[in-house]
């Protein structure tokens, strides 16, 4: 006998403006099921689960829960029913401790709920401490954060939006491991990825949508990821080929023995980092998120100035004083882990947000701004780079979260930089949409750029980058040439057993 659904959706649509973003959506949820709702950038996945958790209203269609038809106009209705949902963007208060946020969510006294935060944590490998402040966590910490937060009210559906996407592989085993727990105590939960490997591994159903809609429902279990990509995209994947690799040239970033006091008690100190990146060369920076990336990509950008201006020199300059500005200048790009806020200005167009990277681009004259350079380079940026939005005048914020992540990229390629950091590039990017980054930044590579990439997944770090190294604990490992290292040997050194 199937099991009950305990939430169902019935010709579910929504419609932002120009744009529908769910159209006619059937989904039907069941006790002890794990449903993936798998889909291109922009197919109208987060639209859905903000429609099911009362943030958004559908503008068609019933949504029931267990059978009775209901209408949520605000998450705390959705929580009441048991309804729970981790968010994609974070929605934590920064000037808040850990346990202070989950207070904001989750009754009870403070030094309870620490307690059960620690245990929680213990339990599931997500490990913070309550009290902790959100400012100084990394993304991958504070994702740790919302999820505790969730499973602490009890949901009987979990919804997780990308959950998988800033957690190191041990976590992610940790979280399944926890999810399957869940799952037999007979809660369901709606799991939104772009890892297909990760879906047929965990999920016992899928739902995939494309534009909006339903196109197909699957056993993820029965699907090879190639077919399911194939069934979201419409399309056969594009290949990553290596490319042809130039000789490395001219050396254009270097850590001269870079060292820095943590800022925060929750913070890592950096402690004596050498590294040198030479033109056509990608470097990555693998490990686990809070281990001294945060505060490694503040340095190198210029976001946090070093002691000393000769730790840090960008081509040939010693820049540590330098701020972001006169390292831009010198040929330097940044893409920042923290796509809303850093990344980009969510109130402000794409075009707008073009303008905070690349005036330097002739934007400028006289004072004033040169819309039409500004209108046009923007929309170079969205063809080239596949950004789907209605246009050059949509705010940043509207956006779906992969296809900001592909603007902000290709607003920071296109300024041709000599060095560039991209930390995280592909997160919540899909398949088809990360497989055309790695090509694009290797095409860079090739061209003679030099490119520094901070990333925790280690398959695309082996796929894209030339040397490895490994950071943990704010020390950095020796550098490691990809071709003669296996994902062992980083994991070593990520959990501090290599020499
Ligand atoms: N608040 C909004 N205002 C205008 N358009 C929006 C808004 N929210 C979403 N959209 C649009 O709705 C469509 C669906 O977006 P949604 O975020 O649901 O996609 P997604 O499948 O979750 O994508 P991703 O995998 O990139 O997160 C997109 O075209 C997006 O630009």
């Amino acid at each position: 006998m199937s099991k009950p659904a305990l939430l169902t959706l019935t010709g579910v649509s929504k419609r932002y403006g120009k744009i529908q973003a769910n159209r006619n959506i059937d989904l039907s949820v069941k006790l002890g099921s794990i449903h993936a709702v798998l889909g291109e950038n922009g197919a109208g996945k987060s639209t859905l689960m903000k429609l099911i958790y009362g943030i958004e209203q559908p503008d068609e269609g019933t949504i029931a829960w267990e059978g009775k038809p209901i209408s949520l106009s605000r998450p705390s209705e959705a929580q009441a029913l048991g309804i729970g949902m981790v968010f994609q963007h974070f929605s934590l208060f920064e000037t808040l401790s850990v346990v202070q946020n989950v207070s904001l969510m989750v009754p009870g006294r403070l030094n309870e709920l620490a307690d059960r935060i620690t245990e929680l944590g213990e339990q599931f490998g997500l490990s913070v401490d309550p009290h902790a402040m959100v400012h100084t966590m990394s993304v991958g910490e504070r994702q740790r954060v919302e999820i505790i937060r969730c499973l602490l009210l009890n949901p009987k559906v979990l919804i997780l939006d990308e959950p998988t996407s800033v957690l190191p592989p041990q976590s992610v085993r940790m979280l399944f491991d926890t999810l399957r727990r869940l799952q037999a105590e007979g809660m369901a939960v709606l799991f939104i990825s772009h890892k297909l490997e990760e879906i047929r591994e965990l999920c016992d159903e899928a739902t995939i949508l494309r534009h909006g809609e339903v196109t197909g429902r699957v056993d993820p279990r029965e699907h090879d990821a190639h077919s399911l990509a194939k069934m979201m995209i419409g399309r056969d994947m594009p290949h990553l080929s290596p490319g042809t690799h130039a000789t490395p040239g001219e050396v254009r970033l270097v850590l001269n023995d870079l060292s820095h006091p943590r800022a925060t008690r929750f913070g890592t100190s950096l402690e004596k980092i050498n590294l040198s990146l030479r033109s056509g060369e990608i470097i990555g920076i693998a490990g686990i998120s809070g281990n001294g990336q945060q505060e490694l990509a503040a340095l190198v950008s210029g976001e946090t100035r070093a002691g000393d201006a000769a730790m840090i020199e960008i081509m040939g300059r010693p820049v540590g004083h330098l701020g972001p500005l006169q390292r831009r200048k010198l040929g330097f790009a940044f893409v920042p882990e923290e796509r809303l806020g850093r990344g980009s200005v969510p109130e402000m167009t794409l075009s707008d947000n073009s303008l905070l990277t690349a005036h330097s681009r002739g934007m400028l004259r006289g004072g004033f701004i040169r819309r039409q350079m500004e209108r046009a380079f923007t929309r170079d940026c969205i063809k080239a780079f596949d950004v789907r939005t209605p246009g050059i005048d949509a705010e940043a914020g509207a956006l779906s979260g992969g296809n900001l992540q592909k603007f902000i990229l290709g607003r920071e390629i296109m300024l041709a930089p000599g060095v560039m950091l991209v930390a995280q590039p592909t997160w919540g990017v899909d398949v088809g949409a990360a497989t055309a980054i790695r090509l694009k930044l290797l095409e860079m590579r090739d061209q003679g750029a030099a490119i520094l990439v901070i990333s925790e997944e280690l398959e695309e770090l082996f796929e894209i980058c030339d040397t490895l190294h490994v950071l943990r604990a704010g020390h950095l490992s020796p550098p490691l040439p990809a071709a003669e290292t296996s994902a062992r040997d980083v994991g070593a050194y990520m959990i501090g057993a290599a020499a």
